[in-house]
């Protein structure tokens, strides 16, 4: 598997937060690694997703992030509201020319998995043509158990390879974080990887291995 569409159960969740440090990893590791935000809104002037992760991998921005939309918006309002469309087919192209280009390629979502692109075209949609598995992150407290479910059943019945789910932001504080893992496996079948909130951008190196790993590498 040569990339991984990072998405989450909502927008702030950490999807830029655990691709930084996959990325990291993975250049740790020697490996040639590119990241692709497909389209990142709320962009005033540099994309931040982009400008964090080139700050990694020395892309430039046009190459990281090349649809862009100024109102903190889902792709699909940013094109009815900022009256600008883009092609899908371009994008495929771009994404298919940066596969040839990187030994690894992290993709970043905006926001949701059901978040639309288009109309009729979404995250789940894109894994799916672009032939990417995903990484699902989701909050660790109180909410994360509805989002978690709604989120990998919405990727299952789309037919979507599922890697892994991050539960990302765990503080200690919230009651709810001691049981949501468990309930979480229950739910899913699938052990959360467990993420704590941190000061700064990178977590220990144990938890960069086990990103490393859901991703195969
Ligand atoms: N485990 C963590 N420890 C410390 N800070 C974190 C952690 N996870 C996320 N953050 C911080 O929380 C904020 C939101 O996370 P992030 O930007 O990664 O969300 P996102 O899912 O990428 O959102 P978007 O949908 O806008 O792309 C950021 O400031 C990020 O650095
Ligand atoms: C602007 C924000 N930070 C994200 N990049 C986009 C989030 C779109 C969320 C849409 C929604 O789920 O209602
Ligand atoms: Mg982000």
């Amino acid at each position: 598997m040569r990339a991984v569409l990072i998405t989450a159960t909502d927008t702030g969740v950490g999807k830029t937060f655990i691709s930084y440090n996959l990325v990291y990893a993975l250049k740790e590791r020697g490996v040639k690694v590119g990241y692709l935000k497909p389209v990142e809104t709320d962009v005033k002037d540099v994309p931040q997703d982009g400008a964090l992760l080139c700050s990694l991998t020395g892309q430039d921005l046009e190459e990281a992030v090349p649809v862009r939309y100024s109102l903190p918006l889902s792709p699909y309002a940013g094109i009815l509201e900022e009256k600008r469309d883009f092609s899908l087919t371009d994008l495929k192209e771009h994404y298919l020319r940066l596969l040839e280009r990187y030994e690894f390629l992290v993709v970043e979502g905006a926001g949701g998995i059901a978040v639309p692109i288009k109309r009729d075209y979404n995250y789940a949609h894109l894994a799916l043509d672009w032939g990417l598995p995903i990484l699902l992150v989701a909050r660790a407290g109180l909410g994360t158990l509805n989002h978690t479910y709604l989120s990998y059943f919405y990727a299952k019945s789309m037919g979507l390879n599922i890697l892994g789910i991050v539960m990302n932001g765990f503080e200690g504080k919230d009651v709810s974080e001691r049981t949501n893992p468990i309930i979480v496996e229950e739910l899913t079948g699938i052990k959360p990887l467990q993420v704590p909130r941190v000061d700064g951008l990178l977590l220990e190196p144990s938890l960069r291995d086990s990103l490393v790993s859901l991703v195969g590498f």
